[in-house]
């Protein structure tokens, strides 16, 4: 069940801008042990809410390798999303209109720093196990930084220590998508779908790759000259994510994950920041991801000094994280083991 915390008090952003107080949606499953060892926390990527286990239930549930009966595992939705925590779609209680285009520059250090008032909000002092995939690891990453005696281990999927320039350009594609919707000046909450669905299927275009597309989506009736499967395919995921999200809210989240620079304002470069980090990680990158490729989880894996890297094997390209997770549980829950995680 969706849970709301509220932190009464003003939150300071990374960027200057002061949201007079926020919420946090959440889920937790499980129970917390007496002596607090047994917490997994999940951040999730661009479009998830903080129901992990609908979203990534082929990992997280009862007798799964994030194992509900065991483990007291927390997932909270990101602040500037649309499924529950303060964000463009919410009220700002100082005008008690919505936020709209109004709401300021968020940074992936605002995202970890709003968790980690729910974080002691729920009496957790250690957390066992911090992991997520894309968006996910960048808080991952992040938060080991932001509070290194707080995190015991982790685990990073299909991720980097910095958004790419090919990141950084997809995204700007997909934000001139969203403006370019003839409702766009309006600057309302629930309008800009045309853009969102524009932007979604660029997207999917990054999300998937070249060989899935022919695998699934080749026409198979050869004389065929409109409406092709890829076409209706393209467009249908346009339409659903249309339906449970927000267009202005994708515009914003995907400026939210070009701040993404771990090295910012703390070392000379990237690898100097990520040899400081010494958790014990577990580190997988999917080898059709072209969006961020298994290049860039091996130099995670070669800079951080406690860490293990496998590569998956499959044809979902990013998605993947999403997706494989008999393949990616195998190997989450050896690690575990191994690794004594929650011993
Ligand atoms: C709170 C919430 O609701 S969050 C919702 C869950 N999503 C998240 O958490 C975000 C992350 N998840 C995702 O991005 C996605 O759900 C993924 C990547 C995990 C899976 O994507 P899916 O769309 O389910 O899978 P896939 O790419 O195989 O597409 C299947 C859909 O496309 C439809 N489809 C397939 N081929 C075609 C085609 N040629 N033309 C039209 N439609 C097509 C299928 O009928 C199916 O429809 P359905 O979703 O209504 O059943
Ligand atoms: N399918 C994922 C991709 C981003 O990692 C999402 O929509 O959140």
């Amino acid at each position: 069940m969706k849970k709301l915390y509220t932190h009464k008090n003003s939150f300071l952003l990374e960027k200057g801008a002061i949201l007079p107080e926020i919420e946090i949606a959440y889920h937790t499953y499980g129970e917390l042990n007496s002596t607090k060892t047994n917490v997994v926390w999940i951040c999730h990527a661009l479009t998830a809410s903080s129901d992990a286990a609908d979203w990534w239930d082929g990992l997280v549930g009862s007798g799964k390798v994030i194992d509900t009966d065991r483990y007291f595992v927390v997932c909270a939705n990101i602040l500037g999303s649309c499924y529950g925590s303060t964000g463009p779609t919410s009220m700002n209680p100082n005008t008690q209109g919505k936020y709209g285009k109004d709401f300021p520059w968020v940074t992936i250090r605002d995202l970890v720093k709003a968790h980690q008032l729910l974080k002691a909000h729920l009496g957790i002092e250690k957390i066992q196990l911090l992991m997520g995939g894309s968006m996910g690891g960048y808080q991952v990453l992040e938060w080991a930084v932001m509070e290194s005696e707080a995190i015991q281990n982790m685990f990073l999927i299909a991720t980097s220590a910095e958004e790419s320039a090919w990141g950084k350009a997809i995204h700007t594609a997909q934000r001139m998508a969203i403006s370019a919707d003839p409702n766009w000046d309006k600057g309302e909450i629930g309008i800009g779908d045309a853009g969102l669905k524009a932007a979604r299927g660029i997207g999917m275009l990054t999300y998937r790759n070249y060989a899935l597309f022919k695998e699934l989506q080749s026409d198979t009736d050869l004389e065929i000259i409109q409406n092709h499967r890829a076409s209706t395919y393209i467009q249908y995921q346009g339409q659903k994510l249309a339906d449970r999200f927000d267009a202005l809210t994708y515009y914003k989240l995907t400026e939210l994950m070009d701040t993404h620079q771990l090295a910012r304002g703390r070392a000379n470069s990237v690898q100097e920041i990520l040899e400081e980090i010494s958790q014990e990680t577990l580190i997988m990158g999917i080898s059709s991801d072209i969006l961020c490729p298994p290049a860039e989880q091996k130099f995670l894996a070669e800079h951080l000094s406690n860490s293990v890297y496998y590569e998956i094997d499959s044809s979902y390209g990013h998605d993947g994280f999403l997706i494989e997770s008999e393949k990616i549980g195998n190997i989450l829950l050896n690690w575990i083991q191994e690794k004594k995680v929650f011993a």
